[in-house]
Parts: C-alpha cells; sequence; structure tokens
C-alpha cells in the first residue's frame, strides 16, 4: 500500500539558517499527527511546505505517491487554519465559509447546503448573518475550522489553532476538533508546543528539537520510551540522576548511582563507554518515597510539598544536591506529617529506569 503523505528529507535553509536538517515522517490516511517542540524547533516552516508557503532547499512531499512541490498552494486542496484568526472581517460567517465554494466554482444551491452542513458540524446552525467580530474567539476558530474543511480537502494543517484561547476554551475546542476528525476522517497534521494538547488530540506526535524530529510515537510510546533525553524533558516530567556506567550491551546498561546502590539491565539511549558519566531518568510517579530507612534506596531530603489535587509532588534533593521530585497519589501514608527538612529514602524499580548518554 502507498503511504498516504510522504515527507522526504525535507531541508530548509533561510540563508545561513537551517530551520529545518532532515524531516521525514510517513502519515496514514485519516491520521491525525502532532508536530510537537518548543519555539524554533522547524515545526512552522514543515508545515507551511507542505500547505506550499514554502520551497525547501532539499528534499520532497510525496502525497498518495506523486510529488506536491511543484503544485502552487491554492492547487494543492489541502485546508489550513492557523493561530490568529484569519476571517475576512467584512464577510458574514456564512460568507466566509462559502469562500472557498465560490472560488471553487460552486452553484448558489451547492454552496447554501454546505454552509449549512460545515456550521452545522462545528456546531454554530444559524450564525450564517453574523458578523466575525460579533463572535468570541472561540467561535472564529470554529468558523475558521468549517471554512477550512468546506470543500473537503483530503489534508487539514492547523498551526497552533488554539493557542490565543484561555485554558477552558481551548479544552472545549480540543474536544470539538477530536469529534470533527473522526466523523470527517480528515488526515490532520497539528502544529503544538503545549504536550498535553498534543497527547489529547494525536493519534501519533513527532517530536521536533532543532530542525529533525528526535522520535515519532504514540503519546504512550514516548512517554513509556524516550528515545533521547529531550523527548524525556519534553513529553511529561522527569528526573534526571548522574550516574556512572559499569557496563553495557545490547542497548541495556548497568549503572552505579554511588554509596553502593546499582540498577542493572535498564535501556540505555545513546552510546558511552565504561565509566563514562551517564543520567538515570526517573517519571516522579514512579518513585516509592519512604520516611523509613531503606536499602538499595537515595537517601533525600524533603524541600518542598504540593497538592496538587489528586497526587502530590514532593520536592525532594538528594545528597549530591539533585532536585528529584516524586509523585505520591493523594492520601497515601508516605505523606501523612511529611514536612519540608525531612529525611526521606527513594527507591524505583530498575523497569521504569532509562539510561542516557551525555
Ligand atoms: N523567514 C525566515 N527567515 C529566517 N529565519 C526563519 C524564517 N522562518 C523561520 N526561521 C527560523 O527557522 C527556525 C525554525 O522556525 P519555525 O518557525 O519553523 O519554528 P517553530 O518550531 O514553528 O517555532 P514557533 O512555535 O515559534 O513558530 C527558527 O530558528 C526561526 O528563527
Amino acid at each position: 500500500m502507498t503511504p498516504f503523505l510522504e515527507i522526504c528529507n525535507i531541508r530548509k535553509e533561510y540563508g545561513p539558517v537551517v530551520a529545518v536538517h532532515d524531516v521525514r515522517l510517513t502519515v496514514g490516511r485519516g491520521e491525525f499527527m502532532t508536530f510537537l517542540g518548543p519555539s524554533g524547533s522547524g515545526k512552522s516552516t514543515t508545515l507551511y511546505i507542505l500547505a506550499g508557503f514554502e520551497r525547501p532547499t532539499g528534499g520532497d512531499i510525496l502525497l498518495e505517491g506523486r510529488t506536491i512541490l511543484d503544485t502552487p498552494s491554492h492547487r494543492r486542496n489541502i485546508g489550513m487554519v492557523f493561530q490568529r484568526y484569519t476571517l475576512f472581517p467584512h464577510l458574514s460567517v456564512g460568507e466566509n465559509v462559502a469562500f472557498p465554494l465560490k472560488v471553487r466554482g460552486w452553484s448558489k444551491a451547492d454552496i447554501t447546503g454546505q454552509v449549512r452542513r460545515m456550521l452545522s458540524l462545528v456546531r454554530l446552525e444559524g450564525f450564517e448573518d453574523r458578523s466575525p467580530a460579533q463572535m468570541s474567539g472561540g467561535q472564529q476558530q470554529r468558523v475558521a475550522l468549517a471554512r477550512a474543511l468546506a470543500y473537503d480537502p483530503p489534508v487539514l494543517l492547523m498551526d497552533e489553532p488554539l493557542s490565543a484561547l484561555d485554558k477552558k476554551l481551548r479544552e472545549e475546542i480540543q474536544h470539538e476538533i477530536r469529534r470533527i476528525h473522526q466523523q470527517t476522517e480528515v488526515t490532520i497534521l497539528y502544529v503544538t508546543h503545549d504536550q498535553e494538547e498534543a497527547l489529547r488530540l494525536s493519534d501519533r506526535i513527532a517530536v521536533f528539537s532543532r530542525g529533525v524530529i528526535d522520535q515519532i510515537g504514540t503519546g504512550e510510546e514516548l512517554y513509556s520510551n524516550p528515545a533521547t533525553r529531550f523527548v524525556a524533558e519534553f513529553v511529561g516530567d522527569s528526573d534526571f540522576i548522574a550516574c556512572r556506567l559499569l557496563a553495557s550491551r545490547n542497548g541495556r546498561a548497568d549503572v552505579s548511582l554511588g554509596n553502593d546502590l546499582t540498577v542493572s539491565d535498564v535501556p540505555l539511549h545513546g552510546t558511552a563507554g565504561e565509566r563514562a558519566g551517564v543520567e538515570l531518568m526517573l517519571r516522579p510517579e514512579r518513585i516509592s518515597l519512604s520516611r523509613e530507612k531503606k536499602e538499595r534506596a537515595l537517601a533525600a531530603t524533603v524541600e518542598d510539598i504540593t497538592f496538587l489535587g489528586n497526587n502530590i509532588l514532593v520536592a525532594t534533593r538528594i545528597a549530591d544536591r539533585t532536585p528529584v521530585s516524586v509523585r505520591v497519589p493523594f492520601g497515601h501514608e508516605a505523606v501523612s506529617g511529611i514536612e519540608r527538612g525531612m529525611p526521606v529514602w527513594l527507591s524505583f524499580e530498575a523497569g521504569a529506569a532509562h539510561v542516557f548518554a551525555a
């Protein structure tokens, strides 16, 4: 089977700046793929190349096996929703949604029917005659979505479409986007720097870092098996503890955390020589905290305790002054009566750890 959309070794230079180094990605038909990464990591540039607003310095984009690089933007049949509301302010909501259909020469009757269907899809029935200025930010983004989907494009690109909205509205529209994706089966490429948004929406996530993709996977794969330190840090919360490599074979490592504490057979990411300084990564919820001294545990001191509703975040520092956060479910006995300055012991299963070479 031919992959639906292929991004083949895309590179983009702006003078001396290399915005995108070598981006490779295959997207399945109907998939919801998110580009996640910090500001300046090359997400938008990649999206603009897909949309045809930018031409890559190297590489190719294939849609159903055929290059689209020489197809001008307006002929690519790719819908687009941007961060800022880009509705035509002098046109009504109905006219905004009708615009791409008029351009494509649809009949008046077909346009009326389609505008009604699209506004119903985004739950704005009866808003045809409103002006965009009379609508909230969330409503305007829904109109933009209706307009982008009106001519039934096989691919929809979204560049931080919710970043101008407050948290509650953002979550509401995230829910709507999911529903619309399921209903229309359109293939979506979505750009965000918000990991929670990426996890909520996506079938798969491509994590961008400095113009390359560090890892592509489901949210669960990225969280449970991050390929790089950057992914471990960017997706979910993580603790990093400096340690020494004792031995490694077949991508697994034994490490020493000092004080006779060794951890064996942990996934090793990257390469390092024996005795090299490496880092052990743990998720805060995979660390157990005890107020009684324990064997095979790290001694730490409590620095802060934050109540977060269903869990409590305990900030500690281990002997070498490294901060280590521990997440404990609310009501767990380990945190009853816990106070700042108290000595505690931190332990974990080797299966919860990852080692990253420097
Ligand atoms: N037109 C341009 N001219 C010069 N440099 C550019 C241009 N557009 C982007 N860049 C640079 O390319 C790099 C990647 O930018 P890009 O906008 O793709 O990142 P991003 O991950 O989408 O970030 P953001 O979330 O801030 O938009 C940045 O270093 C940026 O400064």
